[in-house]
């Protein structure tokens, strides 16, 4: 049902070497919620938070102080382990989510068992399954389907990120986080895995999370639009608004809310692309 929250995060706070020198104030009292269906993406420059929210969220990083409730439970102190029942993951190494030396139908294979305990996982490829994951590559429309038996390692960075993805969705995750999962592709292939990550968003009805450094994607891809400075959200634009919104606006909009100008290069270079 959309409206239905599913993610929550409650005054998040995230420091890193607390109470020395170097204590860094990461997360400043975030507060989200995500209905179900938002395809939501985060933009601001270097340091501004962005990989500590994924982290909080995702569990890699206990909490200091602050409460995640997803889908109706507290996961606040939950280990990953027991949130990748939950949340799926892409990140932007391509060889990280993939198992480099087993095939594409292995990878997907422990995938579609993802959040199982691992003395759970029958090695190897049930042949029921192939049929299913053929189908699945196929909607890739990068003739994948006929390489179930190829090491996922040969495959290219942006082969690899696509089937990344799939194998993401193959058990519909309650969030799904994209943690700046097209950068380290190419242009033109990272806007083809752009295009399958809406694509599946839709298709599976997905939750998702997505960082990005270019404003132009951020704008154009999903629902819902969080700019992230020092630790704090300064914009958050849905719908028709964040439609019509052009970089200029979105440069003009982070300038009037953050503490500085941005000078940050990586963006400005990101929102002439
Ligand atoms: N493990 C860590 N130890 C110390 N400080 C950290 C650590 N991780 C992040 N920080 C600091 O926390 C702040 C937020 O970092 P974070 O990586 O979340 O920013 P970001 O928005 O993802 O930046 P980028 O776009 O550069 O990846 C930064 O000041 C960073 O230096």
């Amino acid at each position: 049902m959309k409206n239905t929250p599913v993610l929550t995060i409650r005054d998040l706070h995230q420091y890193f070497e607390q109470g020395t020198i170097n204590e860094t104030h990461a997360l400043q009292g975030i507060n989200l919620t995500i209905t179900e269906g938002e395809f939501v993406t985060i933009i601001g420059g270097n340091g501004a938070g962005k990989s500590t929210l994924l982290n909080s969220i995702a569990g890699t990083l206990p909490i200091d102080t602050g409460q995640i409730v997803l889908d109706g439970k507290d996961i606040t102190y939950d280990s990953v382990t027991k949130r990748a029942r939950w949340i799926a993951r892409v990140f932007q190494d391509p060889k990280m989510g993939t198992a480099q030396r087993l095939s594409v139908a292995e990878n997907m294979a422990l995938a579609a068992k993802r959040g199982e305990h691992h003395s759970l996982f029958r090695f190897g490829t049930p042949r029921s399954a192939r049929p299913r994951f053929q189908v699945a590559l196929k909607r890739l429309n990068l003739g994948l389907e006929d390489r179930l038996d190829t090491e996922i390692g040969l495959l290219s960075g942006g082969q690899r990120q696509a089937i990344t993805l799939l194998m993401a969705t193959l058990q519909k995750p309650e969030m799904l986080l994209l943690d700046e999962h097209t950068a380290a592709l190419d242009p033109k292939t990272s806007a083809t895995v752009l295009h399958l990550t809406e694509q599946l968003v839709n298709e599976e009805d997905l939750t998702a999370l997505m960082i990005t450094h270019n404003m132009q994607d951020a704008i154009k891809y999903g629902n819902r639009l969080l700019m992230l400075d020092h630790g704090k959200i300064v914009v958050d634009i849905a719908g028709e608004e964040k439609k019509h919104l052009t970089v200029p606006q979105l440069l003009d909009l982070f300038n009037k809310a953050s503490q500085e100008e941005l000078t940050d290069d990586e963006l400005l270079l990101s929102a002439d692309k």
